[in-house]
């Protein structure tokens, strides 16, 4: 595949890293070269199969709307947009465009979410009050993550508690941990998830951008990784 990566930051330069090694031809755009979404004229984004975002919360929103409008396939990594989903939903329907989104493409954490949605069900009637704990470097942009706040809409949705309380911490180049704790008067149950290199994430990028290179629609990571 041609595959047009976006953001040459800390997990956009692995992603280009695993899509070569995977056998695509990659190209990077920085923020210099696609300021304002600039460098993402229709002709450009005709010449790759696939574009792959990892870019920030402000930039992607551009960036989605010019990839989107030519009828491209999109992978977005970043998070803190997703205020915007349904718009994007709309444009990928009415240009018959491919978006693939997903607040983390590691496989570890797929697990851990569907993890946290059976401890909600199985514990809900129990009196467990829960908790989530997000850990992530200085520079992050987003606060809570993206991963904690997919963790939250499933305890929500397994257990109908209306509100899940979440902390972030920003320490050092922390790659990012995601806890998650149910605890009574009793006990407590714990989940956790550890990053301890962002390789995971960008390999589970390419894989979407494989996948989601044959198709058109609007899909989240959790619900197609598996298929992958
Ligand atoms: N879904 C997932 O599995 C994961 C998601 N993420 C998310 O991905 C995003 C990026 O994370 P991370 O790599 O750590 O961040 P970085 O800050 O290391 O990298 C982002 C890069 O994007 C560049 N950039 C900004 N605007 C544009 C633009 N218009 N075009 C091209 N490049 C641009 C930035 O340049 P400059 O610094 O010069 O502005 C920077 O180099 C975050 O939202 C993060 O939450 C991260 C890891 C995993
Ligand atoms: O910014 C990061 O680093 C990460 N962001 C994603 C998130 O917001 O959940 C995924 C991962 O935790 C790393």
């Amino acid at each position: 595949m041609r595959v047009l990566v976006l953001g040459q930051g800390k997990t956009g330069k692995l992603v280009a890293e695993v899509a070569a090694e995977r056998g695509h031809s990659v190209h990077v755009l920085d923020a210099k070269e696609n300021a304002n979404a600039s460098a993402l004229t229709p002709p450009f984004v005709a010449g790759f199969d696939v574009v792959i975002d990892f870019t920030s919360p402000e930039a992607v929103v551009q960036n989605m709307k010019a990839v989107l409008a030519t009828g491209a396939k999109m992978v977005v990594g970043t998070t803190g947009w997703y205020d915007r989903l349904q718009n994007a939903r709309e444009l990928v329907e009415r240009k018959q465009a491919g978006l693939l989104y997903g607040t983390n493409f590691s496989i570890g954490v797929q697990v851990m979410l569907q993890l946290a949605s059976k401890m909600g069900e199985l514990l809900k009637s129990a009196g467990y009050k829960f908790s989530i704990e997000e850990t992530h470097h200085v520079t992050k942009l987003d606060s809570p993550s993206g991963t904690a706040i997919s963790l939250s809409e499933v305890v929500k949705r397994s257990t109908g508690i209306g509100e899940v309380p979440i902390t972030a911490h920003r320490v050092g180049d922390a790659a990012g941990t995601h806890v998650l704790e149910a605890k009574s008067d009793a006990d407590k149950l714990v989940l956790t998830h550890e990053s301890y290199s962002r390789r995971s994430f960008a390999e589970g990028a390419v894989r979407a951008a494989e996948w989601l290179s044959t198709r058109t629609g609007c899909y989240d990571f959790q619900d197609v990784y598996s298929q992958m």
